[in-house]
């Protein structure tokens, strides 16, 4: 892992069929070959990573994610979270598109990579693990337990214990 705590990529999505039909522009063009994008005819900024329209699922995880996967295990904490305008391509870059055409997101990628890694650890060094999974959703301030079907609507809190570890209001 690099030593800069904070990486900031940026994705370019693609045109929708729609924005084609309406005959929509292309406003926002990535540098061939660098983590560079072009706002119009000359507004250049630089992230650590660019993806441009045609950049699949597997290249985002992999250069952008994948190491974080990694130093998980090694102990590290790490948080991924993107972040755009509506209809900008969060949920399918994390949430994934059609998994038939190998679009599955960010959240897939993840969860297959964790247990193979852990199963690989086991293996070589007898660890042993258990993983803890939650899902929320904060939308106009309230919070929703997405894998509690039968409580989604019951309002929870995030809360942080004496030693900094959080949870929601089921927890502590
Ligand atoms: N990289 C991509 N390749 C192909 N289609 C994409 C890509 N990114 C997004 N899309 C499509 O663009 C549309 C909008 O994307 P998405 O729903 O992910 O946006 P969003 O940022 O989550 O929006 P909202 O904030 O409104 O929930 C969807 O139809 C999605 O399938």
């Amino acid at each position: 892992m690099s030593e800069v705590c904070v990486r900031v990529a940026v994705r370019v999505r693609p045109l929708l069929p729609k924005e084609v039909l309406h005959h929509h522009e292309v406003c926002v063009r990535v540098v061939p070959g660098s983590a560079r994008v072009m706002l119009g005819p000359d507004r250049l900024f630089a992230f650590d990573h660019a993806f441009g329209p045609t950049a699949s699922q597997d290249e985002v995880y992999e250069s952008g994610v994948r190491p974080l996967v990694e130093s998980l295990l090694d102990g590290y904490n790490a948080t991924v979270f993107c972040y755009g305008q509506t209809g900008s391509g969060k949920t399918y870059t994390l949430g994934g598109g059609n998994q038939g055409l190998n679009e599955g997101g960010i959240v897939d990628r993840v969860a297959q990579d964790v247990f193979l890694l852990l199963e690989k650890r086991k293996r070589s060094d007898g660890v042993k693990a258990s993983v803890q999974v939650s899902y929320l959703e904060l939308h106009r301030e309230e919070l929703r337990d997405l894998l509690e079907l039968q409580t989604v609507h019951k309002e929870l809190h995030i809360r942080e214990d004496e030693k900094g570890n959080t949870g929601n209001g089921k927890i502590f």
